[in-house]
């Protein structure tokens, strides 16, 4: 597979977490700079909400209550900022302010979804911002004929999923979960268990993707003493790749029938919809386990489902 197009020309990689730094980034549309007019901007929030969970944490700024902790320093700077949740449909909230809205900002966890449709709508619209990485619920094509900028936080979370990642792998490996449910309900079946939890060392892991998150999750598997491949449209740098002892595979197709546990690094575009369809999982190693922390569309959920109630998925 290559993927020369990945690129979207408005698709910007922001390396910062604060919105100043993103609103002075870049433009290069037809529409109005964002940063050149000093103009009072709209800025739609759509987040998930915390409810109480909000109150926990007061560095819980990924919900709707800690609204990205932007809100005072948006103010302060005469900016309107609304925060949402609700965001499906012609009556949602986000719907309404659509219209005028300069700034859209969402997450892949509650992603709100700008359709050509809404783009359409969006006259005042200047900066789609993902608080987050993977810009997939944008039509990128559409935003792109706008003149849109799609600006992400590259880099903002690599590390928690690298380290998720490795512990999914490590729960599937280990089969951690049936232990953890029969202890939870006071029973003790060792051989429930047993049967089928093996260790990691000598196993063969193969990352679908090495770009920021895949490198890492490479370099955590390092010490396990496992043999590391990765798939990927562009090589890692050859002393890293050294470093890793991780070895490049040409061929997706070649490299999974090798793979004892194959970890999805790649964002979902149109290369990658439904790449682990029921064919392609059909040449994975019987008893592979499948670990996917990038976007659930890049997998046919049905194809995973019969592959894990035959046994070719062991996990995932
Ligand atoms: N579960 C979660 O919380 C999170 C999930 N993600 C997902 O993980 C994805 C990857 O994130 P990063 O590693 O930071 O991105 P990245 O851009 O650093 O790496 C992506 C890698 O995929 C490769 N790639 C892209 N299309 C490909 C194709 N068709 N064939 C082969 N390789 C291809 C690229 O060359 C690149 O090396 C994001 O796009 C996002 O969807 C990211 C952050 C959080």
């Amino acid at each position: 597979m290559s993927d020369p197009t990945l690129a979207q020309p408005h698709l910007v990689e922001v390396h910062t977490t604060t919105l100043e730094t993103v609103v002075t980034t870049h433009n290069h549309n037809h529409r109005p700079s964002i940063n050149a007019s000093g103009e009072k901007k709209k800025i739609v929030g759509v987040f998930y909400k915390g409810n109480e969970y909000a109150k926990l944490n007061p560095n819980f700024v990924g919900c709707v209550e800690g609204a990205l902790g932007i809100r005072e320093w948006l103010e302060s700077q005469g900016h309107q900022y609304i925060v949402t949740d609700d965001k499906e449909g012609p009556d949602s909230e986000l719907e309404k302010h659509i219209p005028d809205a300069h700034v859209i900002i969402s997450t892949p966890f509650h992603p709100a979804y700008v359709t050509a449709e809404r783009i359409k709508k969006a006259q005042k619209l200047e900066l789609l911002l993902t608080a987050g990485i993977g810009s997939d619920h944008v039509d990128l094509k559409a935003a792109a004929a706008a003149g849109l900028t799609v600006a992400e936080v590259t880099g903002s979370n690599v590390v928690s999923v690298a380290e998720d990642e490795l512990m999914r792998i490590l729960i599937l490996m280990r089969n951690f979960l049936p232990g953890y449910h029969q202890a939870v309900k006071g029973e003790w079946n060792v051989a429930g268990i047993a049967h089928r939890a093996y260790d990691l060392e000598g196993k063969t892991v193969g990352t679908v993707g090495a770009g920021r998150i895949g490198k890492l999750l490479l370099q955590r598997l390092k010490p396990f003493n496992c043999n590391l491949l990765y798939f990927d449209r562009l090589r890692i740098d050859p002393e890293l790749e050294k470093e890793i002892g991780a070895k490049f595979e040409e061929d997706l197709d070649a490299m999974l029938p090798k793979c004892d546990v194959i970890v999805i690094n790649t964002p979902l575009t149109e290369q990658t919809r439904g790449l682990f369809d029921k064919n392609r999982i059909a040449k994975c190693k019987k008893g592979v386990l499948i670990v996917n922390n990038a976007r659930g569309a890049i997998a046919d959920t049905q194809a995973i489902a019969d592959a894990c109630s035959s046994g070719h998925v062991a996990g995932n």
